[in-house]
């Protein structure tokens, strides 16, 4: 098998070939069909995030061990399985769910395995899906597409899970006005989706980059802003129907970004924070309490959300976001396009299209 690994933090992936995967236990092995490609992966293979205020979170400080495959986001048909794994359809494409934990602590057992303290995460913590197999613990990881592309369904298990869960903590209560969304790329395009799917008001979407702005507007944003106008608040609070913004999701994590969020907020009003460009937050802390706002983050999501988001998934009413193939063997390649700020929606990995 061939796999695409970070051999040393803040260098390139290397390509590493490496025996076949042979299944253990409950264990079944994945012949990949399409590996997602999050901009988290760039942030592992640079090595850790940006916390402000001079501090870093480096990921060889938490225990990720080297060589290690990247890719979360998943789709593969099951060429073996181990002996306890159960009967599979191996004529099938699976997503699978990478956020896996211990299945033994307390927080595993109330089914939010995706915050468990010993994660087991695919291509963060164990081998993932950048690779032509994958190895995956349990057969409950995996959910049939059905009908769905595997390009476009391998987005579904990070962009798709994370956004659907934040919207779930944003509740539904905020779906009449449209929501502000910060960030345009994998995770913002799919949050525009998702809201219509879920018959919610057409988000207001705020993206550094024209590019991205216009791939908000086809995929049914409202109105777009550019976070660099002078009069960006004002023109917030009127293309969100002449009133600051209830809900705000912060797809980017960066600190002009959640200052943007901030200023942007209604009083009473909800920030969600996603993403992890990184910085310390720029809110003073009197002004949180006079504008009474909620300010909370969203990680991922559980195996239970993710079921029913592959149901609504598969159900169709959920429009695929644009994405571009490129061959495994170009995985640094195409991380540095994600780099660049070139790709527009996903860019997805496939084995078969490489030469
Ligand atoms: N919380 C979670 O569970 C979770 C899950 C997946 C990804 N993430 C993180 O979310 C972030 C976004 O991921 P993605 O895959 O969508 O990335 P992406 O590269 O596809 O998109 C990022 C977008 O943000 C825009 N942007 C950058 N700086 C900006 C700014 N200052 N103001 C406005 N827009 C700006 C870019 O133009 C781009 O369109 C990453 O940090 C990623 O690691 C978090
Ligand atoms: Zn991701
Ligand atoms: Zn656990």
């Amino acid at each position: 098998m061939q796999c695409q690994c970070i051999q040393h933090f803040g260098q390139p992936l290397i390509q590493d070939e490496r025996p076949d995967m042979t299944p253990t236990g409950t264990e079944v092995i994945l012949e990949v069909t399409a590996a997602g490609v999050c901009h988290t992966d760039l942030h592992m293979r640079e090595g850790g995030v940006d916390l402000g205020r001079g501090e870093r979170l480096n990921y060889a400080d938490r225990g990720i061990k080297l060589p290690l495959t990247v890719g979360h986001e998943t789709v593969g048909r099951v060429i073996a399985a181990g002996p306890d794994a159960g009967e599979i359809d191996m004529t099938r494409n699976y997503v699978v769910f990478p956020w896996c934990g211990c299945g033994a602590c307390d927080v595993c057992r109330q089914g939010d395995e995706n915050l468990c303290a010993t994660p087991r995460y695919l291509g963060i913590h164990v081998d993932g899906g950048y690779a032509t197999q994958l190895r995956i613990a349990h057969p409950r990881y995996l959910f049939d597409i059905g009908d769905l592309d595997p390009a476009r369904a391998a987005p579904l298990a990070c962009s798709g899970l994370t956004t659907f869960s934040a919207l779930k903590k944003l509740g539904d209560s905020y779906f009449d006005q449209p929501p502000l969304l910060i960030g345009a790329g994998g995770l913002g395009l799919m949050c525009i989706r998702l809201l219509a799917a879920l018959g919610a008001k057409a988000p207001v979407v705020a993206d550094i980059d024209p590019a991205k702005r216009a791939a908000a507007l086809e995929a049914g944003a409202a109105a777009v802003i550019d976070p660099a106008s002078p009069d960006v608040l004002s023109e917030i609070a009127s293309a969100c129907g002449g009133t600051p913004p209830r809900a705000i999701l912060d797809f980017v994590g960066a600190e002009a970004t959640a200052k943007l969020a901030f200023n942007a907020l209604a009083r009473n009003g909800k920030l969600v924070t996603v993403g992890l460009f990184g910085g310390a937050a720029p809110w003073s802390l009197p002004m949180i309490t006079l504008k009474s706002v909620h300010i909370m983050g969203s990680y991922v999501g559980s195996l239970t959300e993710f079921a029913e988001l592959i149901e609504i998934a598969r159900s169709g009413a959920i429009d695929a976001i644009p994405s571009t193939v490129f061959p495994l063997d170009k995985a640094e390649e195409t991380l540095n396009l994600l780099e660049e700020g070139k790709i527009v929606g996903r860019a997805v990995l496939s084995p078969a299209t490489q030469v």
